[in-house]
């Protein structure tokens, strides 16, 4: 990690805020897919990886995928329009590249495990984050601000599921094509580009937009943790 990312904004803000982060990135439904803390009797086993795979197959994470693609789309634009640096759209459209892959493989899974995506319930934390990206797309949001959103929904996934792909992990077979999609190398290269963005906006922000991208991170972080919640509770 180069001088400049260890004294960021970022760096600072995630070490203010590390016991909310650590929530976010160690959640108990992450620490039970690493440590494979499933009852291995055959049926609680299905059981279990059932629920874990629920936040996806549910559809639960497939409907937060559809809402985040016009998210970045709108971070997208704002790069084209805002940015000193027109690397950032690359950043911005290697990402889309990788959400585009993602739904395939939400889709390809579902049918995998025979389970229908389509007019799935969607958990009120999970209307609750939609409506948070929503928010964060209306024209007059700072770039700081989006971009600051976006490395932290990001993150806390490459966080977390790189954490089960760690030496010494138990994670379920079943699991680690899920893990490595999110817990890759790659992806954390992503997220770095992502965080070197954030922290030189942030570097010129006046206090006031400042101020703001620091409760963006903090809400998201809250809602990654609902969300986690969420599966770790059993689809309602
Ligand atoms: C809830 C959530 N947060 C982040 C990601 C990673 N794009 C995701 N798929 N889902």
């Amino acid at each position: 990690m180069d001088p400049v990312e260890k004294n960021g904004v970022i760096d600072r803000w995630v070490k203010k805020h590390l016991v909310l982060y650590t929530g976010a990135t160690r959640h108990p439904f992450i620490l039970s897919i690493r440590d494979g803390t499933i009852d291995f009797s055959s049926f609680k086993r299905w059981l279990w990886l059932a629920v874990l795979m629920g936040i996806w197959l549910t559809g639960q994470d497939y409907i937060f995928v559809r809402e985040f693609v016009p998210f970045a789309a709108s971070v997208l634009l704002k790069a084209s329009k805002n940015s000193d640096d027109n690397s950032d759209t690359e950043v911005v459209l290697s990402g889309l590249a990788s959400l585009s892959d993602e739904i395939s493989w939400f889709k390809q899974e579902a049918a995998k495990w025979d389970v229908p995506l389509s007019d799935v319930i969607v958990h009120k934390s999970n209307q609750n984050y939609c409506r948070f990206l929503e928010s964060l797309m209306l024209p007059a949001v700072e770039y700081s601000v989006v971009f600051t959103a976006l490395w932290a929904i990001e993150t806390v996934y490459q966080e977390s599921f790189s954490h089960c792909l760690e030496d010494g992990n138990k994670t379920p077979p079943e699991l680690l094509e899920a893990c490595q999609r999110w817990g890759s190398e790659g992806f954390g290269e992503f997220c770095r580009s992502l965080k070197k963005i954030a922290n030189r906006c942030l570097e010129k922000a006046p206090d006031e937009e400042l101020k703001k991208a620091e409760v963006t991170f903090l809400r998201v972080l809250e809602l990654e943790i609902e969300f986690w919640d969420m599966s770790h509770g059993g689809p309602k």
